[in-house]
């Protein structure tokens, strides 16, 4: 697989320290990444950086060898879309509109009702179209994380009328959600991979990201530590190293969940 992203001697600083420090990486399209790490690891900030939302101190990101900056926000907003880790809305919003908030200004050729249909249609692949015309700010955290998933799903459904590769960033997608929409949530985004986009997620759980991913980046202080296959990654030494804990060889990558459509 050829890269999509390519990101080279990533840094960026904050606070006088720096978030993320010298980090060589490269995306490709039909790729399942998972970004694992200790809490503070500069999970968040790399994928900030990958996405294009920050602009590194030194080093570049480059999509398709065309720098992330340099790439008009119009354009970039049909390649990816981004789910963070927390986003909340201020305003009255219901399910639909939030989810259509994903179609607005992206898109060629659609008309008004095609726009309704994405939106719909990515409700109820996050599994919440039967809340759609309820208030956003009277839903659960769960429901709000999945409403979230949707517009998502929505903006990448309207941003392919123009642009056939594509790439999803997810910050900690399943943080809220019980573990069947976990597991449907993750399920999608593999889909999404099989068929050829570049998807990226940030995630806590080793076990479901040892499950699902088909390359693990785990960081530490900054730092890229090592990157490769599950099994490559989730070694007792370096989990030891990284994490501080102590792993017993029947837990990981080997795991007891099953991937099961919800
Ligand atoms: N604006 C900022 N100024 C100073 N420090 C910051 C700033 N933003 C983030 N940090 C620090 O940078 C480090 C990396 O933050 P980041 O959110 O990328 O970590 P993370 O790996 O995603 O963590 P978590 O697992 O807790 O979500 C943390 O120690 C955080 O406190």
């Amino acid at each position: 697989m050829s890269a999509l992203l390519e990101a080279t001697d990533l840094v960026y600083h904050s606070g006088g320290k720096a978030l993320v420090d010298g980090i060589d990486l490269t995306l490709a399209g039909g790729s399942f990444t998972i970004i694992i790490g200790p809490n503070g690891a500069g999970k968040s900030t790399l994928l900030r950086l990958l996405c294009g939302e920050l602009a590194p101190a030194r080093g570049a990101v480059r999509w398709n060898g065309e720098k992330l900056q340099a790439i008009p926000a119009w354009r970039l907003a049909h390649r990816r879309a981004v789910m963070p880790q927390a986003s909340d809305l201020n305003f009255p919003f219901t399910v639909f509109e939030v989810a259509s908030l994903g179609t607005q200004g992206i898109g060629r050729g659609l008309s008004r009702s095609d726009r309704q249909r994405l939106a719909l249609e990515a409700l109820e692949q996050a599994d919440v179209a039967h809340l759609a015309p309820r208030n956003y700010q009277t839903l659960s955290g769960g429901e709000r994380q999945r409403v979230h998933f949707a517009r998502v799903l929505a903006q990448l459904a309207a941003g392919r009328t123009l642009e056939a590769q594509q790439a999803l960033f997810l910050d900690e997608p399943i943080a809220s959600l019980d573990l069947k929409h976990q597991l449907a949530l993750l399920g999608t985004a593999r889909d999404f991979a099989r068929q050829g986009l570049a998807v990226i997620a940030v995630l806590h759980d080793l076990q479901l990201a040892a499950d699902l991913a088909d390359e693990l980046i785990l960081l530490h202080e900054g730092c890229l530590v090592t990157r490769g296959t599950p099994d490559s990654v989730l070694t007792p030494p370096t989990l030891a190293r990284v994490f501080g804990v102590t792993l017993h060889a029947s837990a990981l990558p080997t795991s007891p969940w099953m991937l099961v459509p919800a």
